[in-house]
C-alpha cells in the first residue's frame, strides 16, 4: 500500500460523485475515511461502495482534514459549518467555482478570522457527466490537474494538508489565486459545457435517420452535455461574469462564420473557413493531456503504466498473448508524472476477459 502523506482520519461531508471518488481513493491508500451526507441513500451507498464509514450523529470525530464535497450553492455553508465544529480540523471544499465561495466565507458573522485561516479552496479538475457515489471511482484523479486557491490568511500547515489531499490521489496539484482560476476555468471547463450542451440541444427536432449516421464525432463533442443540470445551474450561475466574455467572443466567430458560409463563393471566403480551421488545430493542440471519453462502441479498459520506457510495448504484448485485439489505444500521461493511463478499447464481448487477464499478471486495471 502507498505511503500517504496525510494522517486522517478525513471526514468527507457530501459523498456524491467527487466525495465517494475521493473516499474511495484515500481508502485504497491506507487512510481512515468518515463520511456524512443528509441524503442517507448517497451515505449509504458510499459506504458500500469502501468509500468509508459513515459517521454517526452525535459521534466525535477529531479529523485531520474536513473535505467538503457538497454542491456549490450550499459549500460555504457546510464549510462554515466544519470549521465550527471541528476546530482543529484543516477544511477544503472541491467545489468547481472559488471567488464566490470565498466571499461568502468571509462575510459570514458565525466565522471568525482565525476560523478562516484553516479553510483552503481547492478544485480537482476531474469528474464524469454523472453523479452520485455509484459512479465514483478512486483512480479518478490519478494524473489529473487539482488546483489548490489558498486565500492569503490562509495557514501554511492547512495549505499543505490540502496539497497533500491532492498529491496522496496521484493528481499533479498546483496553485492559484481564486479569480484567475475562475477565469481559468470558465475557458476550459465552463464554456465547453455550455457548447456541448448548445451543440446536443440542436438534436432535439432532429429526424432519427440523420442520428443513426452519428459518429464519433458528435460523440466526443456532445458527452458532457449529459452532465447533471442540478449542479450546472449553480456552476454556471456562480461563475457568470467570467463566462460571459468569452461568450461574446464566440458570438463575435459565430457571425464572422455565418457571413463567410453566406457568400461561400465570395473571395476570402475559403481562406476565412482555412484560418477557422487552422485556428481550431492550434487551441487543441495546446491542450496539455485529456481525461477522454471512450468510444461508446467499444469496451474500454484502463491500465495504470508507469512512465518507463517499454511499458507499453509490455502492456500490448500481454494483450496480444491474451487473445484481445486492441481496437483503439489512448495515453493519457501528465508531465513530471510517474504514472499514464492507457485506456484500451475492445469488443464489449472481450472486456472483461482482457480485465481478469492483465489483473492476474499483475497489471493495475482501474475499474
Ligand atoms: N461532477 C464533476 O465532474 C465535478 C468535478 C470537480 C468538482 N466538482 C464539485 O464537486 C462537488 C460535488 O459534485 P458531485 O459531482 O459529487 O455531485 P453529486 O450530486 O454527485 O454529489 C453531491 C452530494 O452532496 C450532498 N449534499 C447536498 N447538500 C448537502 C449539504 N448541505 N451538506 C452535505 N452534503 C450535501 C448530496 O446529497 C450529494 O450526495 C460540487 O461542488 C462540484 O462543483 C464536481
Ligand atoms: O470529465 C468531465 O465529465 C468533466 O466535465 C469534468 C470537469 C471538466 O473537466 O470540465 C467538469 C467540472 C468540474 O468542475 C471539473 C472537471
Amino acid at each position: 500500500m502507498a505511503a500517504t502523506h496525510l494522517m486522517g482520519p478525513v471526514l468527507v461531508v457530501g459523498t456524491g460523485l467527487l466525495g465517494a471518488s475521493i473516499g474511495l481513493g484515500l481508502r485504497q491508500r491506507g487512510l481512515e475515511v468518515r463520511l456524512s451526507d443528509p441524503s442517507p441513500t448517497a451515505q449509504g451507498v458510499a459506504q458500500d461502495i469502501g468509500a468509508g464509514t459513515i459517521l454517526a450523529p452525535g459521534e466525535q470525530l477529531f479529523p485531520q482534514l474536513v473535505v467538503v464535497a457538497a454542491p456549490p450553492d450550499v459549500t460555504a455553508a457546510v464549510v462554515s459549518r466544519a470549521l465550527r465544529e471541528h476546530p482543529e480540523a484543516t477544511v477544503v471544499d472541491i467545489a468547481s467555482v472559488k471567488s464566490s465561495i470565498l466571499a461568502a466565507l468571509r462575510s459570514d458573522p458565525d466565522l471568525g478570522p482565525d476560523q478562516l485561516r484553516r479553510y483552503v479552496g481547492t478544485h480537482p479538475m476531474a469528474g464524469r457527466e454523472k453523479s452520485g457515489p455509484a459512479a465514483a471511482r478512486g483512480e479518478l484523479f490519478t494524473s489529473m490537474p487539482w488546483v489548490v486557491c489558498a486565500h492569503p490568511d490562509a495557514d501554511e500547515e492547512s495549505v499543505r494538508t490540502a496539497m497533500d489531499l491532492g498529491i496522496d490521489l496521484g493528481a499533479t496539484v498546483s496553485r492559484m489565486d481564486a479569480l484567475e482560476h475562475d477565469a481559468s476555468v470558465a475557458l476550459v471547463s465552463h464554456f465547453p459545457q455550455v457548447a456541448a450542451s448548445l451543440i446536443a440541444s440542436r438534436l432535439l427536432n432532429a429526424p432519427s435517420h440523420a442520428l443513426s449516421l452519428a459518429g464519433n464525432g458528435l460523440r466526443d463533442t456532445t458527452r458532457i452535455a449529459a452532465s447533471d443540470p442540478k449542479l450546472w445551474i449553480q456552476i454556471l450561475s456562480h461563475n457568470a461574469p467570467q463566462l460571459v466574455g468569452i461568450l461574446h467572443g464566440m458570438r463575435e466567430d459565430l457571425d464572422r462564420l455565418i457571413g463567410t458560409l453566406e457568400a461561400p463563393s465570395a473571395p476570402g471566403a475559403l481562406l476565412d473557413l482555412a484560418e477557422l480551421m487552422a485556428e481550431g488545430n492550434a487551441g487543441r493542440a495546446r491542450i496539455p493531456g485529456k481525461h477522454g471519453a471512450p468510444p461508446q462502441a467499444f469496451g474500454v479498459v484502463t491500465v495504470l503504466v508507469d512512465d518507463k520506457p517499454g511499458q507499453i510495448a509490455r502492456l500490448l504484448a500481454d494483450i496480444g498473448a491474451a487473445g484481445v485485439n486492441v481496437e483503439d489505444l489512448r495515453m493519457e500521461h501528465s508531465a513530471g508524472h510517474q504514472v499514464g493511463m492507457v485506456e484500451v478499447s475492445v469488443v464489449p464481448g472481450r472486456r472483461q476477459e482482457l480485465i481478469d487477464s492483465l489483473t492476474n499478471i499483475g497489471w493495475k486495471v482501474v475499474q
